[in-house]
């Protein structure tokens, strides 16, 4: 797993490496040393480095200046002559790199500018990095859209300029990049908000070679899940087996208006390896679900007159679940008043539990004002998976009105996690980057690609989330790791149905399809992370 670090942690981080011996002048020239061999395996002849006023503009002027000593010939933009930069480093190493060979451009006009974008094989745009705030100011609200114009390869040091660093907001423009290299750890606002359609690749520039020593030093906003960090999670069928002990979900959801969620859920479950998977949906839908699947038993709770669950759904319910290794609970369920019995009786049985969508919002309906101020509505001794995205999130710790970036959606749920206080709580915080938030840490597993944003996404999720658990039995040393196995999963089937149907034209039901492909894809991936498989996965 790799630390991301949010903004005022890599502050802390620069000083604690100061304080063992390394200057930020010292940080600086690393810096623009591994710009500028980023910028070298293009094997550009001719680069184009566009600067700012602070120290992101420094890495700049120092790859500017050893490109030029590899007889690539560079222009440097700058807003302003190098001897009034005002951040001291940045100008001690402008002023440098403008006594030596390269073309400085002081304050070009945009037509200026963009014939020397035209000419050049690579731009790196080191404009803004950390130090940035609000929206880009002129001339960089210039700079930064004719850049975008252009064809040629980008490389932005540290954070595309116009992203904040911590939030991953764009308020007005930002440079789109073919790679970000991040000087010492990734910063939060990459994987957050607008980050991940701007950065590109992500390439982290190991500045200091003692950073394992001092990384523990400061808090990690979140660990980057790496493929073999999944490795033990990723379990074939055992010879001796039958289908209640290859793990069985019991899934309740649906509704009149809504059966194909729970269709969803089920079928996903039973892909991603359960060996039993049943259904308790309401009657008013439940013959619907039986013709969709024959392979699933169905369970017909008596409905409500909108056929959602109705008043005695509860102990019919709960008495069915008891016999589970996984209860799934909220897809299409509504939240009507007989939803709200059930979760609530699911919440006090000793079964692991996986709530989703309208389960989350009975809850939030239940609590009105956050449910972290009532947390013995949901603590339990049992696991209990929660997976809402950003919007559910904040219904349920009563922030109904606030967008959350991921920063803010980690917060929120160790708001509820903390609360609650148990390791066996998860929360799934589902967004352009999904993080898996528990107790003891925060895990941002391979995120899928747009595709993935397609209605019923979540069912199939909440289903392979499920099916992953009742696999696993009890047996989970890290619920955060398993669960980002699960997630993983879930992304690959987004990649996979994405090269079979193409990008725009996935639908939920394609995913389901995948499941079995994209568990294999994840395993190959953890072999080759832990040296088991070569690239070609031989
Ligand atoms: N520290 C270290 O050890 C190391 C740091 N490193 C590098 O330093 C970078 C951080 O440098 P930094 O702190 O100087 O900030 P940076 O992003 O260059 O920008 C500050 C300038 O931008 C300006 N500005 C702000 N908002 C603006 C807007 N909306 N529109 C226009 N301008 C705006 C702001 O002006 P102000 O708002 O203060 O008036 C100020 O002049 C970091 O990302 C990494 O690349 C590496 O070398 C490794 C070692
Ligand atoms: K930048």
């Amino acid at each position: 797993m790799k630390p991301i670090l949010n903004i005022e942690e890599v502050t802390r981080l620069e000083d604690i490496i100061e304080r063992e011996g390394t200057s930020k002048a010292e940080l600086m020239e690393h810096a623009g040393e591994l710009l500028a061999s980023v910028v070298e395996a293009e094997h550009p002849s001719r680069v184009l480095v566009l600067t700012g006023f602070g120290n992101n503009g420094g890495d700049g002027w120092v790859a500017a200046d050893i490109l030029q000593q590899k007889d690539i010939h560079v222009d440097v933009v700058s807003p302003v002559d190098p001897s009034e930069i005002p951040s001291a480093l940045a100008r001690h190493v402008a002023r440098r790199t403008a006594g030596r060979d390269v073309n400085v451009v002081v304050g070009p006009s945009r037509d200026e500018l963009m014939e020397l974008g035209e000419q050049a094989d690579v731009i790196v745009d080191a404009i803004l990095g950390t130090g940035f705030h609000g929206a880009p100011r002129p001339p960089f609200s210039i700079w930064i859209p004719a850049v975008n114009e252009l064809s040629s390869f980008v490389v932005s040091a540290d954070v595309p300029s116009g992203l904040n660093a911590q939030t991953g907001v764009v308020e007005d423009c930002c440079i789109r990049a073919d790679k970000t290299l991040t000087m010492l750890a990734p910063k939060i606002g990459l994987y957050s908000g607008d980050g991940p359609e701007y950065v590109g690749d992500i390439q982290v520039g190991e500045l200091y070679d003692k950073l394992d020593e001092v990384i523990g030093d400061v808090d990690h906003a979140a660990e980057i899940v790496q493929a073999g960090d999944l490795i033990d999670y990723i379990t074939g069928l055992p010879a001796s087996i039958d289908k209640y002990s290859r793990g069985s979900v019991l899934v309740v959801a649906g509704s009149a208006s809504y059966p194909g969620a729970a269709m969803m859920a089920a079928k996903a479950a039973a892909r991603a390896g359960a060996g039993y998977v049943a259904v308790a949906a309401p009657d008013a839908c439940a013959n619907l679900i039986r013709m969709a699947l024959p392979s699933v038993p169905v369970h017909a709770i008596p409905s409500d007159s909108r056929g959602a669950f109705g008043a005695a759904a509860r102990s019919i319910v709960c008495e069915l679940a008891k016999k589970y290794d996984c209860v799934l609970c909220g897809p299409g369920m509504t939240t009507s008043a007989g939803c709200m019995q059930v979760v609530t009786g699911l919440l006090e049985l000793d079964v692991p539990l996986v709530l989703d969508a309208d389960a989350l919002n009975c809850l939030s309906r239940i609590a009105i004002d956050g449910i972290e101020k009532t947390p013995d509505m949901y603590r339990r001794e049992a696991p209990l998976i929660m997976t809402p995205h950003y919007r559910e999130l904040s219904r349920l710790v009563g922030e109904e009105d606030e967008v959350y970036d991921l920063g803010t959606a980690i917060d929120a749920a160790q708001k509820i996690l903390w609360a609650g206080g148990s390791d066996n709580m998860v929360i799934v915080c589902k967004g352009p980057t999904t993080a898996v938030v528990g107790v003891e840490r925060v895990l941002i597993p391979t995120s899928g690609p747009a595709s993935l944003a397609t209605a019923g996404s979540g069912d199939v999720l909440a289903g392979i989330i499920s099916g992953t658990i009742a696999t696993l039995h009890a047996e989970v040393d890290v619920w955060e790791l398993a669960l980002s196995y699960a997630v993983s999963i879930h992304s690959y089937t987004g990649f996979a149905a994405a090269a079979e149907y193409g990008e725009k034209s996935v639908i939920a039901t394609d995913l389901i399809d995948y499941i079995g492909e994209a568990m294999q894809l994840v395993e190959n991936e953890a072999l080759k992370d832990l040296g088991a498989l070569d690239s070609e996965g031989e």
